[in-house]
C-alpha cells in the first residue's frame, strides 16, 4: 500500500553570475495526494515535466519532500527509510548499472546487498532471467548491451528481492513492442500476486493495457484521480488519448 498526502517538492537553484545571481525556485510537485492499493495497478499519467519522476522519487525515499507525507506499507518514509527501501522495487531511467559486470554478476551483487538467502535468490534470479529473456545474454557485459537489454537487467535488479511495492518510472520507455510486452506481463503478474504497483507514463495506450486506478498530473498538480473504469465512463472525447489531451489543456 502507498498513501501520499499533500506531497510537495520545490527545487531551488542559483543562476547567473556575480551581482546578477538569482535564486530560481521550481515547484515540481504541489500538494499531491493519492492512494495505491495492493492487487491493483496505479498509473501516474502526465506530459513531460509534469512531476511524475519527482513524485515517484519521493515515494521511494530517494529525495526528501519539501512538505507532506508518504506512507509505504504502513511505514512513513521520513521515519524509516531503510525499512521502506527493503519493501520497494524502484525502476527509473537513472538506475545505475555497472558497465563492466554481466547480468549474473549484477544480480549477485544486488542479492548480497539485500542479504537474500542463497537458494531463494538463485530461484528468483532464474525465474526473472527466464521471464525477461535474459538467459541468452547473461554473460555479456552491460557496457556492450543495447538499451532494451539493459532495461531488462534493470527490471530483474528491481524485482530480485520480491518487494511488496513496485514503482516503475516509465518502464517501457525506449523498448520495442516485444520487449515491452514481456515487461507488461511481469507487471500484471505482480498485481496477481497482490503487490502494490505504481507506474508513470506519458502514453495513454500503455496505461490502457495495465491501469486499474488513474491519476493525471499536470504542472505538478493532480487534475484527475479515480478508477480507470470511471475515467472511461466519463470520457467525452472520441478516444482515450484525446480525452487525456483535453483534460490537460483544460486544467
Ligand atoms: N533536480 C532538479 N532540480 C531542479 N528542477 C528539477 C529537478 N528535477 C526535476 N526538476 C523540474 O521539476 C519539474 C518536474 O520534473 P519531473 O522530472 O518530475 O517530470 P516528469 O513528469 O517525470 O517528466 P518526463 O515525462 O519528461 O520525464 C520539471 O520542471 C523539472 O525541470
Amino acid at each position: 500500500m502507498i498513501r501520499i498526502e499533500n506531497l510537495t517538492k520545490s527545487f531551488t537553484s542559483k543562476t547567473g553570475k556575480g551581482l546578477k545571481k538569482e535564486t530560481v525556485t521550481v515547484n515540481a510537485v504541489n500538494s499531491v495526494s493519492f492512494e495505491c492499493k495492493p492487487g491493483r495497478i496505479f498509473s501516474l499519467l502526465g506530459p513531460n515535466g509534469a512531476g511524475k519522476t519527482t513524485t515517484l522519487r519521493m515515494i521511494a525515499g530517494i529525495i526528501k519532500p519539501t512538505s507532506g507525507t508518504a506512507v509505504v506499507d504502513n511505514i512513513a518514509i521520513a521515519k524509516g527509510n531503510n525499512e521502506v527501501k527493503k519493501r520497494i522495487g524502484f525502476l527509473t531511467g537513472s538506475t545505475g548499472l555497472y558497465e563492466r559486470l554481466n547480468p549474473d554478476e549484477t544480480l549477485d551483487f544486488i542479492g548480497k546487498i539485500y542479504q537474500l538467502p542463497i537458494k531463494e535468490y538463485q530461484e528468483r534470479k532464474e525465474y526473472l532471467f527466464e521471464k525477461l529473456g535474459i538467459n541468452e545474454f547473461r554473460k555479456k557485459r552491460l557496457g556492450q548491451m543495447s538499451t532494451g537489454m539493459k532495461q531488462k537487467v534493470s527490471i530483474a535488479r528491481t524485482l530480485i528481492h520480491d518487494p511488496e511495492v513496485l514503482i516503475f518510472d516509465e518502464p517501457t520507455s525506449g523498448l520495442d513492442v516485444i520487449t515491452a510486452d514481456s515487461i507488461i506481463d511481469l507487471i500484471r503478474e505482480s498485481k496477481d500476486n497482490n503487490k502494490t504497483v505504481i507506474f508513470s507514463s506519458h502514453i495513454m495506450s500503455e496505461v490502457d493495457l495495465l491501469c486499474d486506478d488513474l491519476a493525471i498530473i499536470s504542472k505538478g498538480s493532480i487534475i484527475y484521480n479515480d478508477s480507470f473504469e470511471t475515467f472511461k465512463k466519463e470520457m467525452t472525447a472520441p478516444n482515450l488519448t484525446q480525452e487525456f489531451i483535453n483534460r490537460v489543456k483544460q486544467a
